[in-house]
């Protein structure tokens, strides 16, 4: 994983490694949070009271074997297969690990899956032929650009120039847009925030008529939950860095998403007894007692929510493999799109 080392709290020996920073505006946003500063007693305890815990890991291999039953009877009837191409620029090594995954995973759901690995000094010219060349070729469905692309190359370009059809992150202009109009449908919704709404609904977690408050405004993650929230019915308010009163909002929530790129920032305090918190943060903490030297948290604070929430999202094993599922599902539907047509 590509880790931004930022202090932790108040303890000077510790560090929040970051990888959750997919694009230059999350970059900025990181930046005016630096001063403040948040701590978070994790008990380690894990009592089986308090919250339901939903089981992202569990819940995403379900959708990923539904994929394949499809995938396998839609060869079976067309002879053909769902196509993603997933193109790397650079050497980080989260995005490295999260493309692995991705390749495995359509793998696994009987999905073609092309690469295109691009070396960190590649022009913007270059990978606007790459993605001209997937976006001509019939044998592929979905194209994503791994995110955060180095700071030569805009970004903006790039997703502009991603064909509408195969925009399975949903981050292109023309799809955002169309996911903002009522009444009307995008080809693709990005994969986070969709895969937030599935945990909702496949945990038998009622979103019409709620109240839901989404932590985080960016473009891949807060802005798009928010609009996916709406279409379902709830009354969402978006807190962001600026607001001033984000914990008494959030307090009003039936259902919480978190996506403010800060560790434990959303603490027990913040949650209405029995709201529904889905933890979209993965940030790693130095933890000498761990392997690795580092364990996994989210921007929600597990262990003060748990023994009050109604259900939450643990990280990992939350947001993320379901992250990997829609984007599976997504490629899947723009697969049917063209043999349909
Ligand atoms: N164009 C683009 N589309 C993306 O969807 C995109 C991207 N760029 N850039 C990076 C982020 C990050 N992302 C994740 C996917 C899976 C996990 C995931 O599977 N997490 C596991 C494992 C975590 C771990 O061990 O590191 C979990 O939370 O349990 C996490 C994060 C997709 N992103
Ligand atoms: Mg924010």
């Amino acid at each position: 994983m590509h880790l931004r080392r930022v202090s932790r709290h108040n303890a000077s020996s510790s560090y929040v490694y970051s990888a959750q920073i997919w694009s230059e505006s999350a970059h900025r946003e990181r930046k005016q949070h630096k001063n403040r500063r948040f701590s978070c007693n994790a008990t380690g305890a894990n009592s089986d009271e308090g919250a339901a815990i939903i089981d992202g890991k569990a819940i995403a291999q379900t959708v990923r074997e539904e994929i394949g039953v499809e995938v396998a009877s839609l060869k079976a009837s067309t002879g053909k297969v769902p196509g993603l191409a997933v193109v790397l620029v650079g050497g980080r090594k989260d995005s490295e690990t999260y493309v692995r995954s991705k390749k495995k995973g359509c793998e696994e759901a009987g999905i073609q899956s092309f690469g295109t690995d691009l070396p960190e000094d590649v022009t913007e010219e270059e990978l606007l032929k790459v993605v001209a060349d997937y976006n001509a070729d019939p044998s592929v469905h979905g194209i994503l650009v791994q995110l955060p692309l180095p700071d030569h190359i805009n970004e903006e370009n790039v997703l502009n120039a991603i064909s509408i059809e195969k925009d399975v992150d949903g981050f292109h202009p023309l799809n955002m847009g169309l996911l903002a109009q009522r009444g009307r449908e995008p080809f693709f919704v990005p994969c986070t925030p969709k895969g937030c709404v599935e945990l909702l609904e496949r945990s038998g977690i009622e979103i019409s008529g709620k109240t839901a408050v989404v932590i985080g405004r960016s473009n891949i993650v807060g802005m798009p939950a928010n609009l996916l929230l709406q279409r379902r019915d709830a009354t969402v308010t978006v807190v962001h860095s600026r607001t001033p009163n984000a914990k008494e909002v959030t307090q009003q929530a039936d259902i919480v998403i978190v996506a403010c790129g800060r560790a434990e920032m959303v603490r027990g305090d913040w949650i209405k007894p029995g709201a529904a918190v889905i933890d979209v943060g993965i940030n790693a903490v130095d933890d000498a007692t761990k392997k690795r030297g580092y364990r996994l948290v989210g921007d929600a604070c597990f262990d003060e929510i748990k023994p009050i929430a109604g259900a939450i999202t643990p990280v990992p094993g939350g947001v993320g493999p379901m992250t990997i599922a829609m984007l599976l599902q997504n490629t899947l539907e723009g697969f049917k799109r063209t043999v349909s047509a």
